[in-house]
C-alpha cells in the first residue's frame, strides 16, 4: 500500500499545485478488479476502495505489521456503486448502493464480491487503528441520522447522514458519513471549521465528467485548492478547512480520526478570518 508522511502547516504555505496534489489528493481509487489502499501517519488512517470482478480479499500488507488487516484496527464502509457483498469471516453483508457496514476490530477474513461482475460494487472505506472491539454492523442509508443543513439563497442546502458516530454505530475513533447536496447546491461546509482533535478525508463522488470540485485546505488564513474530480478524495490534516464548491451538483463521503468523536467538536471559521 502507498505509504504517506504527515504535514506541518508551516511547510504547507510553500507547497507548489504539484506537491499539494501528491501529498493530499488519492486519484484512481476504484479500478476494477482490484483493492487500493493508502496510508497516511496523519492518525494512521488508511483510505481505500475495493472494485471486485472476481472475489478479492483484504491483505494486512508488509506495512502493518500485523497477522491480518483488522488484527489491531477498525473499518467503515460505504459502497457507492452497484449492489455487492462484504463478507466477515464467512458472514455475508449485502450491501446496496449507499449501503454502509461497520467492521470491528478482530475480524479477520474480509472479502469483497459484486453481484454482477459486469457492474462492479465501489467499496469505499476508511479504517484507523482500535483497541476494543465493537460489533459489526450493516447500515442502510435510510437508518443514519440525517441532519438537514444550509440553504438554497446560500448554496449550500444539503443533508449529512451520519453512518457511524457515538449515537449510532459505535466505533473505536471512526466517524464516516455521507452528505448529499441537494439539486442546484454546490458548496460544501462553507462556512467552513477545522477540529484540532481529528483529521478528515472526503471522497468526491458523482462529479459528471465535465465538472470539478475546488476542494479548499489549509489554515483558515493561508488557503489553498485542489481540483477535484469523480471518485477522488482528499486528505485533511487537523489544521487544515475542508470544504468544497462543484461546478456542477456532487455527493461526498466524510471519515474522520481522532480522539474527539462528538461531532461538534469543532471551531467554527468566521468568515472574516478567510484568506
Ligand atoms: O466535521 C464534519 C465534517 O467536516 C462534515 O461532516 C461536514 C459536512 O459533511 C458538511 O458540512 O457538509
Ligand atoms: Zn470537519
Amino acid at each position: 500500500m502507498e505509504v504517506r508522511s504527515g504535514a506541518n502547516p508551516q511547510d504547507f504555505k510553500n507547497y507548489t499545485t504539484e506537491r499539494i496534489r501528491e501529498d493530499f489528493l488519492i486519484q484512481d481509487l476504484f479500478v476494477s478488479g482490484e483493492i487500493k489502499l493508502v496510508y497516511s501517519q496523519i492518525d494512521r488512517i488508511i483510505t481505500g476502495a475495493a472494485c471486485p470482478v472476481a472475489p478479492l480479499t483484504l491483505e494486512a500488507g508488509a506495512e502493518l505489521r500485523a497477522a491480518y488487516f483488522l488484527e489491531r484496527r477498525e473499518m467503515g464502509i460505504i459502497n457507492i456503486g452497484p449492489k455487492g457483498t462484504v463478507s466477515v469471516d464467512g458472514q455475508p453483508y449485502e450491501l446496496d448502493s449507499r449501503d454502509g457496514l461497520y467492521i470491528g476490530k478482530g475480524a479477520k477474513e474480509i472479502v469483497f464480491t459484486s453481484a454482477d461482475p459486469q457492474a462492479p460494487a465501489k467499496f469505499y472505506f476508511n479504517s484507523a487503528p482500535a483497541h476494543q472491539t465493537y460489533p459489526t454492523r450493516k447500515i442502510l442509508l435510510s437508518e443514519t441520522a440525517a441532519q438537514h443543513l444550509g440553504s438554497l439563497n446560500e448554496s449550500n442546502e444539503r443533508t449529512i447522514h451520519k453512518y457511524i458516530h457515538p449515537d449510532g454505530v459505535k466505533s473505536c475513533q471512526l466517524v464516516m458519513g455521507m452528505t448529499i447536496l441537494e439539486p442546484g447546491n454546490m458548496w460544501n461546509t462553507m462556512p467552513c471549521h477545522t477540529h484540532d482533535r481529528r483529521m478528515e478525508v472526503y471522497l468526491y463522488f458523482n462529479i459528471p465528467d465535465d465538472a470539478v470540485v475546488f476542494h479548499l485546505m489549509g489554515e483558515p488564513g493561508e488557503t489553498r485548492h485542489v481540483v477535484m474530480r469523480n471518485e477522488q478524495a482528499v486528505i485533511s490534516p487537523s489544521w487544515s478547512i475542508h470544504s468544497g464548491v462543484g461546478t456542477k451538483n456532487y455527493t461526498f463521503i466524510w471519515g474522520m480520526v481522532g480522539e474527539n468523536q462528538v461531532f461538534s467538536d469543532m471551531d467554527a471559521v468566521p468568515m472574516s478570518q478567510l484568506k
